[in-house]
């Protein structure tokens, strides 16, 4: 049983205006811990009836709350910043327990999560608007930024606190209430968050969180006219057809997608320097992240020392269960996950690649996978082209920067790269190349909320994070005013 200094943070039912409530039918989904197969709760298995009633809170909701001033918000959501933090152990226990990752990377995404909270405490007083000079001495012109209304929000299992905060936080600031759908798998972190909006002074209503059938909540979300935002981060084939969902109601959007993170290494790089950030850009979360570095592309003068070092280091990450003292690397969600890591890695020794260390399931069994570098890859093989989710680490070799440039962006997807060099000229011409919304430039960490987060291509639309992401959530309106 989950031990935590505040049980109530663990709360099985969905939260619909501002009441805490159990499926129509009473039917529930089970979320088990993925380090033991154990199950932690059952949840609502909600669909579309509750849904469109969550819809409706949000738009009864939506005239007091986008009527509130900035700074009555600021003061709700900094006070459900400082909740978050108070309670970080228990937040993050919840998660280690539905998602796998290890407490302390838990308590860093708790952390991370409540950056978007305050960062957008902060911004909600600044969602300036514009007087521009009139073409006319009886006119002037003036600009407005509005809440887009009711929004909804749909979130995948590998960030379960940093995915919702990074909609909530900014649609809350600017005025808007929402309807979120978190992934079945990790539905607990959701339901913890909306707990403490609670009681952070959060409006009924304002904030809604619905667990259940994915397919049926979204469907009503995506038919919607009353909804007129939908932010979704996670796959990019679900990404597309909700995106197809939303054409009959001309939604706004905002997609984060799936990713093929190329990390390139040229031969003037500082090679420690490369393989602590291949460690923090790669194994975060057993490699289940969206930014992971899922191709390694290293040039031919430093392939053979980055490849042992990087080997050697991954050799010594400790594995186990996320709750342990000391464990760097945990279970993967699922089997789903774990059959594809391995067919991966299979395909691609049976191409030639070569196994530098792990390249194979778990002593521990379960979904565990061994933290893996293999060499000797070539862009023939699916390890390079699909996106891996999992600790391994393909190791490509190239000649020369246009080489490296072209098969960094030989990819549908856009969303980060990572590139190590001491060269200041090649620093600036290979991040103009790079066809990526993100990239890490000798460095592999970069994940902050002042920063603008989303892709390229099928990597998405629309930015999270930083000064940007508050207009995801609102709409300009021009005033003309003649006659003067
Ligand atoms: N770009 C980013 O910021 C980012 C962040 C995290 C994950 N991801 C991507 O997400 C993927 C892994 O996450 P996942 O497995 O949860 O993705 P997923 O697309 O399977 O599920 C994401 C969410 O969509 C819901 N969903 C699935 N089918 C749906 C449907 N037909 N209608 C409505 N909702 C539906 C799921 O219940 C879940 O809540 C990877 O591709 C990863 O790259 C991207
Ligand atoms: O999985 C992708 C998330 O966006 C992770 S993070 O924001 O880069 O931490």
């Amino acid at each position: 049983m989950l031990q935590l200094q505040d049980p109530s943070l663990l709360r099985p039912s969905c939260y619909l205006d501002g009441a805490w409530v159990a499926a129509d039918d009473g039917s529930t989904i089970a979320v088990t811990n993925p380090a033991t197969g154990q199950t932690i709760a059952q949840v609502p298995r909600c669909g579309a009836a509750e849904a469109e009633r969550a819809i409706a809170a949000a738009e009864q909701a939506l005239a007091p709350w986008r009527d509130t001033t900035a700074a009555q918000r600021s003061r709700i959501l900094r006070r459900w910043f400082e909740l978050m933090l108070a309670h970080q152990d228990d937040l993050a226990a919840i998660m280690t327990a539905e998602q796998g990752k290890p407490l302390a990377e838990a308590r860093g995404e708790i952390a991370y999560a409540a950056s978007y909270i305050e960062w957008f405490a902060e911004e909600a007083k600044r969602a300036y608007g514009e007087v521009i000079p009139s073409p006319a001495q009886d006119r002037q012109i003036v600009v407005t930024r509005e809440s887009i209304g009711v929004c909804a929000a749909i979130t995948p299992w590998n960030f379960p606190s940093a995915m919702i905060t990074r909609k909530v936080a900014p649609a809350l600031a600017a005025g808007c209430t929402i309807v979120v759908k978190p992934a079945e798998q990790t539905p607990l972190s959701a339901l913890a968050l909306a707990e403490l909006a609670e009681r952070a002074g959060v409006p009924a209503g304002v904030l809604n969180v619905i667990t259940g059938q994915a397919s049926a909540i979204g469907g009503v979300m995506t038919a919607s006219p009353t909804v007129r935002k939908l932010s979704f981060t996670g796959s990019t084939p679900v990404g597309q057809l909700l995106m197809q969902q939303c054409a009959g109601t001309v939604k706004k959007l905002s997609l984060e997608l799936g990713g093929n993170a190329p990390f390139i290494v040229f031969d003037d790089a500082d090679v420690d320097a490369a393989v602590a950030g291949a460690l923090a850009s790669k194994y975060r979360n057993a490699g289940q992240t969206c930014v992971c570095s899922n191709r390694f592309l290293v040039q031919a003068g430093v392939y053979d020392r980055f490849a042992q070092k990087l080997a050697e280091a991954v050799a010594c990450l400790p594995v186990g269960n996320g709750m342990d003292a000391g464990v760097a690397q945990g279970p993967l969600i699922d089997q789903a996950a774990l059959h594809k890591v391995e067919a991966l890695v299979q395909d691609a020794l049976a191409h030639g690649a070569r196994i530098a260390t792990g390249g194979a399931r778990h002593a521990l069994g379960g979904t565990w996978y061994q933290p893996t570098v293999l060499t000797h890859v070539t862009d023939a093989m699916a390890v390079m082209r699909e996106e891996i989710f999992g600790p391994v680490a393909p190791l490509q070799r190239f000649e020369s920067e246009a080489e490296a440039v072209r098969l960094a962006n030989d990819t549908p997807f856009g969303l980060a790269a990572y590139f190590f060099t001491q060269s200041h000229a090649r620093v600036w011409r290979v991040a103009r190349q790079l066809e990526y919304g993100i990239v890490g430039i000798n460095t592999g960490a970069i994940s902050t909320e002042v920063a603008p987060f989303g892709g390229v291509k099928l990597s998405g639309l629309g930015r999270e994070g930083s000064r940007h992401g508050l207009d995801e959530y609102m709409t300009l309106k021009y005033l003309a005013l003649g006659g003067l």
